[in-house]
């Protein structure tokens, strides 16, 4: 049938990874690229991409089927997203934890008015770790459910720190305590506080006029980003960055331990290994966009989270296929 028409909105680690993701699957093609830069100026992977400008999305709405948004959280989405859902059916990968009820309130609100259907927060976490604390929870009622990150680079945490004025370039590492973790896993279900459980490290590239001091304090304040944790901030050059920090690993995992019949241990684990972080968060993004585009076209509008889709939506195989699959 038909190939579903894709936009990205917004070209950095994620829009480059979801312009490679489209490639995989049999069912989309790219429309084009929306960016707030001069269009001119970027190279997409594949030659013979559009690039728009975001602000003439709207002369589009009738050539995407879903646009996927690859926007920053910390200063982009809020805006971006709400923005957006007026126009087209969205998926992205909002991540400030603090901020996702709000923010469903708005694009609910956009989406609802205008009949499209935005999926918000997809990605690990939030979005494939989330589905997973739910089943444990779910399943093994009575429980303790863990989840650490890394070691590997947040690119929710980077661009936070990209965001402060005078920071030029930054990167962070998300660092779990291999005590807590190994507490975890001898099945003690310790009680462990947030810096109990992660420590996080940045490496800053200021510019040429910023205060070191200033940027520093403005990174370990920051609330629901760094606030609760404690943090180191490294100054390095520029070239030291793209030398040493270029690559963006990362991954994790979540445990749920519990108990069942008169004093069962049970225990539940899902884990991730990435060697790129933001190609693997462009490949859950692109599954949703699947799912988004069939939720739409049957009607269900509003805002949606990775707990109101079924997981047969994610597939490009029809229900009676995927049925065969269950022996
Ligand atoms: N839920 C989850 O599990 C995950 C969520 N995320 C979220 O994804 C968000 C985006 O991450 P990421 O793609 O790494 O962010 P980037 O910093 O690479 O890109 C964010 C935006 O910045 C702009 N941009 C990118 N590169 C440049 C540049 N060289 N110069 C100027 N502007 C640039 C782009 O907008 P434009 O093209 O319009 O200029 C882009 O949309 C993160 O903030 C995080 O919140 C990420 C990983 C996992
Ligand atoms: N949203 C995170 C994905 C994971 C990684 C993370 C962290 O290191 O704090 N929290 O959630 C990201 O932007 O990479």
């Amino acid at each position: 049938g038909e190939k579903m028409r894709i936009g990205i909105a917004g070209y950095g680690n994620l829009g480059k990874g979801v312009e490679y993701a489209i490639s995989q699957q049999p069912d989309m093609e790219l429309v084009g690229i929306f960016t707030r830069r001069d269009p001119s100026t970027l190279h997409p992977i594949g030659e013979k991409v559009t690039v728009y400008p975001l602000a003439d999305a709207d002369q589009y709405v009738h050539d995407i089927d879903v646009m996927i948004l690859c926007g920053g959280s910390r200063a982009d989405l809020p805006e971006q997203g709400p923005a957006l859902a007026k126009l087209f059916t969205t998926v992205d990968s909002f991540d400030t934890h603090a901020k996702i009820p709000d923010y469903f309130a708005a694009l609910d609100e956009a989406a609802s008015a205008a009949g499209t259907t935005a999926v918000l927060s997809v990605g690990w976490d939030p979005g494939l770790f989330s589905v997973n604390r739910l089943y444990g929870e779910s399943v093994l009622a009575d429980g303790a459910t863990y989840t650490f990150w890394g070691k590997g680079l947040s690119q929710g945490h980077s661009d936070a720190v990209r965001r402060i004025p005078g920071v030029q370039n930054a990167v962070q590492y998300t660092i779990p305590s291999e005590d807590a973790m190994a507490k975890v896993r001898a099945g003690e279900q310790p009680e462990l506080t947030t810096s109990e459980k992660h420590t996080r490290e940045c490496y800053v590239v200021l510019e040429a006029d910023a205060d070191a001091a200033v940027v520093e304090e403005t990174i370990c304040t920051m609330p629901d980003y760094f606030a609760d944790y404690s943090t180191t901030v490294n100054f390095i050059s520029e070239k030291e960055l793209q030398e040493k920090h270029s690559a963006m690993p990362h991954g994790g995992f979540v445990i749920r331990s519990g108990k069942t019949g008169e004093n069962t241990n049970q225990v539940m684990e899902y884990s991730l290994k990435l060697d790129s972080n933001p190609e693997f968060t462009s490949s859950v993004l692109t599954a949703y966009a699947r799912a988004a585009h069939k939720l739409s076209v049957s009607g269900q509008h509003g805002a949606k989270t990775v707990f109101d889709i079924a997981p047969g939506l994610l597939s490009p195989k029809d229900p009676a296929e995927l049925r065969k699959e269950l022996l």
